[in-house]
């Protein structure tokens, strides 16, 4: 769409203090990836066949499924051909460089995402080097998936009841679905699209279960694509979002696998049904702390995105004076809008800087955990599942903010905004659900407390526990060092009201299990704790204010610098140009149904009865 510039936003860049480039290169970890990242999205966005003529929204479940799977394969072989070097674009500052522009082009899910992001991964992972050098063939025939979910059971995977055999007299493992409750029930890609799949069960030899494996069954045949003998599987139906991803049910009924299918880097079956334990058992878990590390920049994202979309509406849209015999404001000159949009921003940055830390520490874990050295891990898992629990939290509470915060419009499919959202939330249940997490954290935490409680020594990280029960806390000081000794005195109170409520019920004669199940809602909430008196936070809220004045003139160039192209953003209210009106008119020309002047339903339901006096 041709055309000016916004009036208001042309003055809102004039208006910035500090150089967009500049704050694109450190979002970008330096000048080089962003050139980069400019290429990639140059090359991608530039291939016409990724772009639709009928906006996604009007397409049934089945045309977006097999529209997306049509996207899906051209993007494929672009990120091979990046992969292998045939295109020149390489090195990149995590994996969600890559794909983040993919939101532009399925408005959805890519219906690979799994395949790409959780199959290969596994495989490289947790496969032994001889498996690795057959399955991850560049010309593999094999589409993927990642099959742990059943229908009974998500977080608790101990309680997974799908089986896998050892039967030493033909070296197979016999996979099982033994009742309804252990139908395989989620896994993207599975319904229409994977061949094969990574599928968790418990693993039998000889009578003995020794719990969690993961094993590569093929399910449908390569060429027909039929499904093989023994293998009952489906899509699971339509979802708040997520509609392209062909999620999906599976069942097997005494289905044969080759023992060497078993992923066999960590754990070992051999040919005679002996079981070769692994360093830690846990390792088994490794795709899903992966995963969970990785949504913390992804989530950023996100909210990068929002941001963009309703600080630039924000700007453009004026409603109400604030003083009477004034021209209408921008909504931007609000406080409380500035309240609700900066915030978004602000997040974006903490979630890309600690998704980028966690990033380099998972690297610098798995290095380790690869010399044989488990020590990192505890405490990676215990920070991954904290952090991936809050950023989804955050995340989709602030995309949700930003909707509201763009009022009717907001809500309109056009704005984006809705769907951002049902991607987001997704995050905060999927990859181990929000509590589940929190008390994964929790449980690590109460560790430590214990060891203050009784004295015990401390490794460095937990001091400021031993700190806490000696009151060795400082008085608050409103500055950066100030906020972070406030949040370590309110874990350490937070954790030690936990562990006193779960000693507590204990004593009372309670299991452990029991205790902790009881003192959950303390083990999962947060509250005040530190030194931090009445006063000062009214000082912080005079301060806060007085930071949100300052941010409003940057607002603008402070979403420009994450630098999302127009095609990802998609969206009528947050285009660069700031066109909303013209845009919003422009796509509600596009509905199907204004392409009649009257629609046949005046025929056939409404003239009948407003008529039915007059005929
Ligand atoms: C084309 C695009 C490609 C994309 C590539 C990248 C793009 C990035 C963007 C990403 C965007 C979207 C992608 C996502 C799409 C959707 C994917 C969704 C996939 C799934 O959901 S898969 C299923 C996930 N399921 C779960 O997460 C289940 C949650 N439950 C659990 O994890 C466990 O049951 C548990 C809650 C951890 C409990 O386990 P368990 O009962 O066995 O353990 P205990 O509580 O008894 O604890 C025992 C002991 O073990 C420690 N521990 C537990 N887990 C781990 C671990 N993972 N690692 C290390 N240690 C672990 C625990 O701390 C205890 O230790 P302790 O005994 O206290 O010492
Ligand atoms: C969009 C999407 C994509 C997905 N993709 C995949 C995939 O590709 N592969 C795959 O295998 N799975 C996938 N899943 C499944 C997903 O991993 C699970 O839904 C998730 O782990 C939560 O498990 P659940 O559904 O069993 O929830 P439940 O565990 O049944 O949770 C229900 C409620 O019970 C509470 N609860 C459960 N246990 C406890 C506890 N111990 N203490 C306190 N509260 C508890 C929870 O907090 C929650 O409030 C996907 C899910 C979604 C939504």
């Amino acid at each position: 769409m041709g055309g000016r510039v916004n009036e208001d936003l042309i003055k809102e860049r004039r208006k910035c203090t500090f150089d967009i480039k500049e704050l694109t290169h450190i979002i970008d970890c330096g000048e080089e990836n962003t050139i980069k990242r400019k290429q990639i999205d140059n090359y991608i966005l530039n291939i016409k066949e990724l772009w639709d003529d009928v906006p996604e929204e009007y397409l049934s479940h089945k045309e977006r499924y097999e529209n997306a799977i049509k996207k899906a394969f051209i993007v494929l072989k672009v990120l091979r051909q990046l992969h292998t070097g045939n295109i020149q674009i390489t090195d990149h500052r995590t994996p969600t460089n890559v794909y983040s522009i993919q939101d532009g082009i399925f408005r959805n899910v890519n219906p690979l995402l799994i395949h790409i992001g959780l199959f290969w991964s596994t495989i490289a992972a947790q496969a032994s080097t001889e498996q690795q050098a057959e399955w991850l063939q560049p010309d593999s025939s094999m589409i993927g998936t990642y099959v742990q979910t059943e229908l009974g059971h998500g977080s608790f995977i101990r309680g997974i009841e799908t089986t896998a055999t050892y039967d030493s007299t033909t070296d197979e493992f016999i996979l099982h679905t033994p009742r309804l409750s252990a139908y395989k029930w989620w896994p993207g890609g599975l319904g229409n699209t994977a061949n094969a799949c990574l599928v968790m069960a418990q693993l039998y030899i000889n009578g003995t279960c020794h719990g969690l494996h993961i094993f590569l069954a093929q399910i449908r045949d390569f060429d027909t694509h039929k499904p093989l003998p023994g293998i009952k599987v489906g899509e699971i139906g339509p979802k708040m979002g997520f509609n392209t991803a062909d999620n999906g049910f599976l069942g097997f009924d005494n289905h044969r696998i080759p023992r060497t299918n078993m992923l066999m880097k960590n754990v070992q079956v051999l040919r005679d049904g002996t079981y070769v334990k692994p360093k830690h058992d846990k390792l088994t878990y490794g795709s899903m702390l992966l995963t969970r590390v990785t949504l913390i920049s992804d989530l950023a994202y996100q909210l990068s995105k929002a941001a963009t979309i309703a600080v630039r509406y924000s700007a453009v849209r004026r409603q109400s004076p604030i003083k009477s015999n004034e021209p209408e404001r921008q909504i931007l000159d609000f406080v409380s809008q500035q309240h609700k949009l900066f915030i978004t921003i602000a997040s974006s940055h903490v979630y890309r800087v600690v998704g980028l830390w966690m990033w380099n520490s998972h690297k610098r874990v798995t290095a380790d955990i690869h010399e044989g050295n488990m020590g990192q891990l505890p405490e990676l898992h215990a920070l991954a599942c904290c952090l991936k629990a809050i950023s989804s939290r955050d995340a989709s509470a602030l995309v949700e903010q930003c909707r509201l915060a763009c009022g009717g419009h907001g809500y309109m499919m056009a704005s984006n905004l809705p769907q951002i959202y049902a991607y987001t939330t997704a995050a905060v249940t999927y990859e181990g659900e929000y509590t589940v997490l929190l008390l994964q954290t929790a449980r690590y935490l109460v560790k430590f407390w214990r060891l203050a409680a009784e004295h015990k020594p401390l490794p460095q990280n937990f001091a400021y526990f031993e700190d806490y029960i000696k009151k060795n806390f400082e008085q608050w000081r409103n500055s950066p060092e100030g906020i972070i000794e406030g949040f370590k005195a309110i874990v350490a109170g937070k954790t030690k009201a936990a562990y006193d409520t779960l000693q507590c019920n204990l004593r009372n004669g309670r299991e452990f299990e029991e205790a902790w199940n009881m003192a959950s809602v303390q083990l999962t909430n947060a509250s005040e704790y530190s030194t931090i008196s009445r006063n000062d936070i009214e000082a912080l809220q005079s301060r806060y204010e007085e930071l949100l004045a300052l941010i409003r003139p940057n607002a603008v160039g402070l979403v420009d610098a994450f630098d999302i192209r127009d095609e990802v953003l998609c969206s009528t209210l947050g285009a660069y140009d700031g066109r909303v009106y013209e845009r919003m008119m422009e796509e509600a020309s596009k509905s199907p149904l204004n392409e009649d002047v009257v629609n046949e339903s005046f025929h056939k339901y409404i003239r009948p009865v407003t008529m039915k006096n007059k005929l």
